[in-house]
């Protein structure tokens, strides 16, 4: 029987083996992890992420062919295939800090299979790295492994998104596999497409070079990532001219060459991934002396925090210039639906934005917890993706001070004198706005990051309305956007 272990029980690590298990039940897959509460709960009927579907994959086969551990040295020796899925942050400090990729955690994950392997090994990596990291596995493996012992590196990056995941790998657009171009590169090439093509079309699997599957996971991101900060950058122009953007990326998306998908313009991308890979990217081109190529991808990120200070700005100018004391209902802190991830949400963002013009934040959201949100709005810039022990909780005095968790989306509106909207939950399509707005302060705003809502149905209520890239309301239209 194959055997696969996967480091790293996270949100990759974990549905991508669950998948794997379920559509491949004479492979036995075991996914390890440094974290005992992360393993306890992939053990559990709590499973650690909130992911559409995915209960259902883990309860089929768990305990049959997929196990979840923290034993770690023991499976990581045992398997023929090991997928590293450990996080990759930016460095927060010394060289490169603010944009070079973090690769300690797959560094020390490097070294564990080096000293613990006493049989051939295929290592792939699924996290996302710079290009090359495939070479220094290599030279570490290499120079630490055992003698006889022969690791052969392959890249297969993870194209799966929040929200999606199971569904995304039920049927990805591509699998892409990277490896040596040499008869040993090229056997586990076919080992691991053979994985794969138990479920995923031969004409999905893409063979390419180590290099070439490493930037393109790099590239792909970029590329996503800067068709938001494209239908962004235009929504500031069409709240200045009256344009609507949703009726102008409509007609973009028309053109079969653009297409319709990932035009939606919102108060700004999050997730922990599109931030950390552009910097990376742009950090890689300085490093190749290529500084009008790393300009190019830093102004996506540019732009996206230029959309969320803009959103910011916009609530604050709206409400007289001030909100200090005054009560804001947040709906939605993750950062899309579908998840309980807030990683890099818009929301961390725009509620210190709001905290610090002194205003009283009341947050709902389907599936983040309280003390999610404390520690989010108490964190530096890059924190979230280090140890939990190294990262600062913001103390309950202060928390209970200026914001409040609350468990409905009515009770965060009360008394409120605005509403900003910046997940797209479907709930809040449907809610009853009326109600929200009978209990509010007047005048009443809403401020819509996410284009949910019907703007005319609520103006009709008596709402002072906003929405990323939409007609101005006359209130509004004299208001300076941008600090
Ligand atoms: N989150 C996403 O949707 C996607 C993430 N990726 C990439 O996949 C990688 C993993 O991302 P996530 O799963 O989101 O991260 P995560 O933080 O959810 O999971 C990583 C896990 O690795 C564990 N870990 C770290 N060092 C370890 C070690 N030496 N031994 C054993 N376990 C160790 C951590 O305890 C953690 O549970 C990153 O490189 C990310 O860029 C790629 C595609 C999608
Ligand atoms: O490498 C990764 O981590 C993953 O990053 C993204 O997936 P994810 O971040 O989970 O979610 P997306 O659906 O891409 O959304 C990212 C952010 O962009 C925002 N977004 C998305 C689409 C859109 O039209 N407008 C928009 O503002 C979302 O609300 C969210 O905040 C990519 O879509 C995945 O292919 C990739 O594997």
């Amino acid at each position: 029987m194959v055997k696969i272990c996967c480091i790293g029980a996270g949100y990759v690590g974990g549905p991508t083996m669950a998948v794997i298990a379920l559509k491949c039940p004479s492979i036995e897959v075991v996914v390890v992890d440094i974290s005992e509460p992360r393993i306890a709960g992939w053990n559990s009927e709590r499973l650690p992420i909130y992911e559409p579907g995915l209960d259902d994959v883990v309860r089929q086969c768990r305990g049959r062919n997929l196990f979840f551990s923290t034993e770690v040295h023991r499976h990581v020796g045992d398997a023929d295939i090991v997928f590293v899925s450990v996080n990759t942050p930016t460095k927060t400090c010394g060289l490169g800090a603010g944009k070079a990729a973090d690769l300690t955690y797959w560094e020390s994950a490097a070294r564990m299979i080096a000293d613990v392997s006493r049989s051939d090994k295929i290592v792939v990596e699924k996290s996302t790295v710079p290009v090359k990291t495939a070479e220094a596995i290599e030279k570490i493996l290499a120079h630490n492994g055992a003698r006889g012992v022969r690791f052969q590196i392959l890249s297969n990056p993870e194209f799966l998104a929040e929200g999606t995941a199971v569904q995304d790998l039920f049927a990805p657009d591509r699998v892409l596999i990277g490896g040596r171009d040499t008869p040993e590169g090229r056997a586990a090439v076919r080992a691991l497409r053979d994985v794969y093509a138990r479920w995923v079309p031969e004409d999905r699997i893409i063979a390419t070079n180590l290099w070439s599957a490493e930037l393109s996971k790099l590239a792909a991101n970029a590329f996503l990532a800067q068709r938001i900060s494209s239908v962004n950058a235009i929504s500031a122009l069409c709240e200045a001219t009256g344009a609507d953007v949703t009726q102008v990326a409509h007609s973009v998306g028309k053109d079969a060459r653009i297409g319709p998908r990932f035009l939606a313009a919102s108060v700004g991308f999050g997730g922990s991934c599109f931030q950390k890979d552009i910097l990376n990217l742009v950090y890689i081109c300085e490093c190749y002396g290529l500084p009008e190529v790393a300009g190019y991808w830093r102004e996506v990120i540019r732009i996206n925090d230029y959309q969320k200070s803009r959103f910011v700005n916009r609530v604050v100018s709206s409400m007289f210039n001030t909100v200090a004391g005054k009560k804001v209902a947040v709906l939605g802190f993750a950062f899309k639906k579908d998840t309980g991830d807030t990683r890099e949400t818009p929301a961390i963002d725009v509620c210190k934005g709001l905290l610090g013009d002194k205003a009283v934040v009341s947050i709902y959201d389907p599936q983040v917890t309280g003390e999610q949100v404390a520690r989010d709005l108490a964190m530096n810039k890059f924190d979230w993706d280090h140890p939990r022990h190294l990262q600062p909780v913001m103390s309950a005095t202060d928390l209970a001070k200026q914001v409040a968790v609350v468990p409905d989306a009515y009770e965060a509106a009360r008394d409120a004198h605005a509403v900003c909207i910046l997940t797209e939950w479907d709930e809040f399509r449907t809610l009853d706005y009326k109600r929200m707005f009978d209990a509010m302060h007047k005048p009443a705003f809403i401020f819509d990051g996410r284009n949910v809502i019907d703007p005319a149905k609520l103006r009709d209520i008596g709402f002072v309305v906003y929405a990323i890239g939409k007609p101005l309301d006359d209130w509004l239209k004299d208001m300076p956007a941008v600090a």
